[in-house]
């Protein structure tokens, strides 16, 4: 039973379990309670949550079924509505000015600093990145390439925020004042109590990413992840907290949505990052009277432009961006405009050809955890009534497979629609409906219609990622000048996902819109501007007392 054990049982685990059980459980990381190669029906996990510096149950499990074969493989202690109190209690001792702020304990930014490196340090040993992308694979099913790439953004954005990276982080700035004695100083303020909800497909990425930035400039942050998926999360606290993360610093909550909910309406957090759907976002952002920052749905294009060009290149990226993670990332690639130079260029055959490689051997194509294959089904035939439209290629369920049909199984599938029947209005919004898995829309336009597509760009709701195929400069510079998403990859080699540490992650024009890992993106999600006039005197020995004003 790989549950969740103390050191000791843990040890004893070791000791008593059989050579090939040992064997990997000698290699399982030290802050580690379970096995990935373990886990499974047989061998249930436990995940349990963490507050007030404690790990504790719930009278609530959970179960989580293997997305590969349904077998009840890990259960999850799930608060209950009536167990919520010491989060709250939790939340309410941090107060609005932060566990630590640039004139409170500032030492702590250093502390923080320190914490990086060392879980940089542990997280980029071969047997705990290992460790984490097999995790990851279990219950986000990924290939084990992109599993590790997950975990490799993770590992090099911990490095990045080594030593006085995160002190850097509440850089201010003074300005002189009008008389001597007085200026002004700008500052980088927390939040207090904030919240933090993630959604399944990026297991440790998300999570990690926005909970280091919160803890980072000075906020008390609740954690809640997808409870599909919080096992990565669990193990990865456990990995802070060998690294010195302090264990009151965070909490970390396994609900369903109605109990977070709950959680947040009644422990009124000052800031809450959600990451999921729209629907959920928009949910959220009323009931917190907006006190959010949002990474929600993504609906994301790619434009190919008229410099046709590395056609095998780009329709591996097509493919990529398309289909990797059965199409689950909310960058994912959601609809093709292929400016016509490139109908007999062979891409769609190419792409057809490449999306057949995908097998659910390798995890290339695998579950799909919130659409189901009936759904899924249903808007490719919803599509098709569309005229003129038609199946490229897929369209059909996976076959030969034991994934549990609240899950989603479908090869991955292209359906093209004619531009002109996209624009339509009552075609615009079920054609612009983000599918989340592995399906794409695919249209074509003439060099007379690029105004079409940009309307139809201008009229998405989510504007995520995006990329605009070409290397000629002034078809780049139209685009991108009419163009608004947060994200976008411009040039020959442009994609619209895996996108790693070192650039801004997120949605642009919407001011609730959140980003992910750079230093803007936690200085614009977890806190915000104070300004403090200093005005220290002398006061002049010839002031007088002035008339009222
Ligand atoms: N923008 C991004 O960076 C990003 C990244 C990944 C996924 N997504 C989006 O997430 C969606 C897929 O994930 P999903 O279907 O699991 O999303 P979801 O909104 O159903 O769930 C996301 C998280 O919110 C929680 N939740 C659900 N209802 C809640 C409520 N009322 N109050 C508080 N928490 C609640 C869930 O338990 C989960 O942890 C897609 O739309 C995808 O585009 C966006
Ligand atoms: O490329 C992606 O979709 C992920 C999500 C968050 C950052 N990168």
């Amino acid at each position: 039973m790989s549950r969740l054990l103390s050191r000791q049982h843990l040890a004893a685990v070791r000791r008593s379990a059989p050579f090939a059980c040992v064997s990997r459980w000698l290699h399982t990381p030290s802050f580690a309670t379970v096995s990935p190669q373990e886990v499974s029906g047989s061998s249930p996990a436990e995940v349990q949550n963490f507050v007030q510096g404690s790990w504790t149950a719930s009278a609530n499990w959970n179960w989580i079924v293997d997305p590969l074969n349904g077998d009840k493989f890990i259960k999850v202690a799930e608060v209950q509505g009536t167990e919520i109190k010491s989060f709250m209690e939790s939340l309410s001792k941090c107060p609005k000015h932060g566990l630590h702020n640039p004139l409170k304990a500032p030492e702590r930014y250093l502390m923080y600093g320190d914490i990086s490196a060392k879980a940089a340090h542990m997280l980029g040993q071969p047997t705990v990145l290992d460790f984490f992308a097999k995790l990851i694979q279990r219950v986000s099913p990924k290939s084990y390439q992109q599993a590790l790439a997950e975990v490799q953004v993770s590992q090099k954005f911990l490095e990045n925020f080594c030593g006085d990276q995160v002190r850097f982080l509440a850089r201010s700035f003074a300005v002189p004042g009008n008389h001597l004695g007085q200026r002004s100083n700008g500052y980088r303020w927390p939040y207090g109590p904030v919240a933090i909800i993630t959604p399944f497909n990026f297991p440790l990425e998300i999570p990690l990413l926005q909970l280091m930035g919160a803890l980072y400039m000075g906020n008390k942050p609740v954690l809640k992840v997808d409870s599909k998926v919080s096992i990565v999360m669990e193990q990865m606290i456990r990995l802070l907290h060998d690294c010195g993360l302090p264990a009151e610093d965070m909490d970390f909550i396994n609900s369903d949505g109605a109990v977070m909910n709950k959680l947040l309406l009644e422990a009124n957090p000052k800031m809450t990052l959600f990451t999921g759907s729209s629907r959920v976002a928009e949910k959220l952002a009323a009931d917190l009277k907006g006190r959010v920052k949002l990474e929600d749905a993504g609906f994301d294009w790619k434009i190919l432009g008229p410099d046709v060009q590395e056609v095998d290149y780009v329709a591996w990226v097509c493919d990529q961006d398309a289909y990797a993670c059965s199409g689950q990332k909310c960058s994912a690639q959601s609809v093709l405009f292929m400016h016509k130079n490139w109908s007999s260029s062979g891409l769609l055959e190419k792409m057809k050809k490449l999306s057949e490689r995908r097998k659910l051997e390798d995890l290339t194509i695998g579950p799909v955890l919130t659409v189901t294959t009936e759904a899924m089904i249903e808007h490719m035939n919803n599509l098709l009534k569309i005229r003129g439209s038609k199946v490229l290629f897929g369209g059909e369920p996976l076959a030969n497979h034991s994934i549990p049909k609240i899950y989603g199984a479908m090869k991955p599938t292209a359906v093209f629609v004619p531009l002109e029947e996209i624009l339509k209005s009552g075609n615009f919004e079920l054609v612009t409906k983000e599918i989340f898995g592995p399906f794409q829309v695919v249209t074509e336009y003439s060099e007379d219609q690029l105004e079409l597509v940009l309307e139809a760009c201008e009229r998405m709701n989510a504007h995520l990622t995006a990329a605009i195929v070409s290397n000629d400069p002034l078809f780049l510079q139209d685009v991108l000048g009419r163009s608004v998403n947060g994200t976008t990859y411009a040039g020959i080699r442009a994609r619209t996902t895996g996108a790693p540490q070192n650039h801004w992650f997120g949605p642009a024009g919407d001011p609730r819109g959140a980003g992910i890992g750079t230093p803007e993106a936690i200085k614009l999600v977890w806190s915000c501007h104070r300004e403090i006039i200093y005005d220290v005197g002398p006061v002049p020995e010839s002031w007088a007392l002035p008339s009222a004003t």
